[in-house]
């Protein structure tokens, strides 16, 4: 990700002063100048989520949104170093260093644009023992002159959908028009066909489940400056809060219903007061974020901040439905939601609630596949030995019924009806993984792998046999035809021996495997079996005489 002059960026590992940043800011989501069309970058998305470290580990995914050049990446940047410092007392660094990590700076044009997470996951242990894995997510800003209302409301939307913690950070007050960005109303007026889009996806999340949508909402208020009011901090925050989003008597139905909504969507919803950082972070172009130049009034809100939101006490997991989610189902919603996106308008509530479904749906799908892979494994994997097929396919069965229960008894959205394609797909995938398994299995049994060179060798000596019989009758050219015959199974013995020890030339062998089990099954297989069956009578016929 390029950064531009002057920014506060790092590409890679580096160190500055007594501070230690490692990895770097990834564009997961990609807003193109002038385009406003939203684009994910799957790769990069795919090596911070399917990272052997955290794929499978639950996520809390923090972000930070509200409108542009109010120092969203910069708070990032601490909220980096704290986890970075891993629990240490003097996680805020020296006096000295430079502010390192998403690219933050000073002046009047945007510079974050769409979405980004940093590369590498901190895995945190809560207290109890659960590890989690947290990201961390820069935002577009809103408002700013190059942006749409859709591409504000879509950032704020997605960044909403995919975290646990939203923090949104708003400058010296909590305006009405903060409240109806939450709602995406912004300019309602004009854009009365997309009204309430936000909370109304809530309502109707709401609707198929008793859980709420969204998780923890943090208004962040910045450069408070009636701290004579409402003190610097959550407990001022809060109060003033609960004032702000109270529904009185009085009040205009719109407004009521905003703060109702809201209230709904939100399993919890805080505020923190923050004080003015100084003069220097605010105006002067050389500062580079180094603590000394920050009001210690702020290093200290910043110091209970982010253990507020960080700490392994109180980190918020991501949840969707109820359930906690992983790195790697974080990754189908991901998809889901940029698809829903992907049109020139702003998708209706229904469709988000679609998308979030489908997503659900197929992470269940994912969890319930890996549920039989792994039972199967276990039972007759690559280092399990051959398994006779009668028994395999009752395992199978067996698995295959507790894999679907599984898949049934998981909360998803949208009721049966919808979960219904997504059930057969399972079912049709574990059935290919089933014939992966039968394949598998056939491999290991030895008698079938010795099947060719035993029904080639059976033919040289049946030949050898018949020649020699031919040949004290005198009948040599048919004694020779016979000859030849063992000659030429001698040669693709040879030949099938070299293919299976070389590993070349494998789709000769695969023929005279086909081959020699059409000899066996209409040859010498029925003539095996006759054998077998004379011989049984005559021992039991001698025993009887006797
Ligand atoms: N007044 C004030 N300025 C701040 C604060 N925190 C950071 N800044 C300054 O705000 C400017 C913008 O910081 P960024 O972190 O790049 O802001 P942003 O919100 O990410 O901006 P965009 O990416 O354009 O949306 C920088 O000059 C910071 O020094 C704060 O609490 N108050
Ligand atoms: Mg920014």
């Amino acid at each position: 990700m390029a950064t531009a002059a002057g920014d506060h960026g790092v590409e890679t590992s580096k160190t500055n002063g007594s501070v230690f940043v490692e990895g770097k800011p990834l564009q997961v989501i990609q807003c193109k100048e002038g385009e406003h069309k939203l684009t994910l970058d799957e790769d990069a998305i795919r090596d911070v989520l399917l990272s052997p470290e955290i794929c499978n580990k639950n996520v809390a995914v923090v972000s930070v949104a509200g409108a542009f050049r109010k120092g969203k990446s910069f708070l990032l940047d601490f909220f980096l170093r704290y986890l970075e410092a891993n629990g240490s007392e003097d996680w805020l660094g020296n006096d000295t260093a430079s502010l390192e990590g998403f690219p933050w700076r000073g002046g009047s044009e945007r510079d974050t644009t769409g979405m980004l997470l940093w590369s590498k996951p901190f895995v945190i242990k809560r207290p109890n023992g659960e590890e989690v894995a947290v990201l961390l997510m820069d935002t577009q800003g809103a408002f700013d002159s190059q942006s749409t209302v859709k591409d504000c409301a879509t950032v704020f939307a997605l960044s909403t959908l995919l975290s646990s913690v939203q923090v949104y950070n708003i400058s010296m007050q909590l305006q009405e028009n903060d409240l109806q960005h939450l709602q995406v109303v912004a300019l309602a007026s004009h854009y009365d066909k997309v009204p309430k889009l936000f909370t109304e996806y809530g309502r109707l999340a709401l609707q198929q489940s008793d859980c709420t949508p969204f998780q923890h909402l943090e208004f962040l208020v910045r450069d408070w400056p009636y701290a004579y009011e409402y003190d610097y901090g959550d407990e001022g925050g809060n109060k003033f809060l609960t004032k702000k989003l109270a529904i009185e008597d009085n009040q205009h139905p719109e407004l009521q219903c905003i703060r109702e909504h809201i209230k709904s969507c939100f399993s919890s919803i805080g505020c923190f007061l923050m004080p003015h950082p100084g003069l220097k972070v605010a105006n002067s172009p050389h500062f580079d974020g180094r603590l000394q130049d920050i009001e210690k009034e702020f290093k200290d809100a910043l110091k209970k901040f982010i253990p507020m939101v960080l700490s392994a006490e109180n980190l918020v997991v991501k949840k969707i439905q109820g359930e906690a989610i992983t790195a790697k189902q974080l990754l189908e919603y991901f998809k889901s939601y940029i698809k829903m996106y992907d049109s020139d308008e702003l998708p209706e509530p229904k469709s988000m609630l679609q998308a979030t479904a489908e997503a659900n749906n197929l992470s269940a799908v994912a969890t319930a596949k890996e549920q039989y892979i792994r039972d199967m494994e276990e039972f007759c994997g690559g280092d399990k030995p051959y398994v006779g097929p009668d028994i395999l396919k009752e395992k199978h069965d067996h698995y295959l019924n507790s894999t679907l229960e599984f898949f049934d008894s998981k909360r998803k959205m949208g009721g049966p009806e919808f979960s219904l394609p997504y059930r057969t797909r399972l079912e049709e995938e574990l059935i290919q993984e089933y014939e992966r398994f039968i394949s598998n299995n056939d491999s290991k049994n030895v008698f079938a792998a010795a099947r060719t060179p035993a029904v080639f060798l059976s033919l040289m000596i049946i030949c050898y046999l018949i020649a020699g019989i031919l040949g004290i009758l005198g009948l040599e050219s048919l004694a020779n035809l016979f000859n030849l015959l063992m000659g030429l199974s001698l040669v693709v013995v040879g030949t099938w021996a070299y293919v299976r020890y070389s590993g070349e030339y494998r789709d000769i062998g695969s023929h005279i495997d086909s081959g020699a089990e059409m000899l066996w099954d209409s040859v010498l297989g029925p003539i095996c079996m006759k054998l077998m069956q004379s011989g049984a009578q005559q021992a039991f016929k001698t025993k009887k005489m006797k």
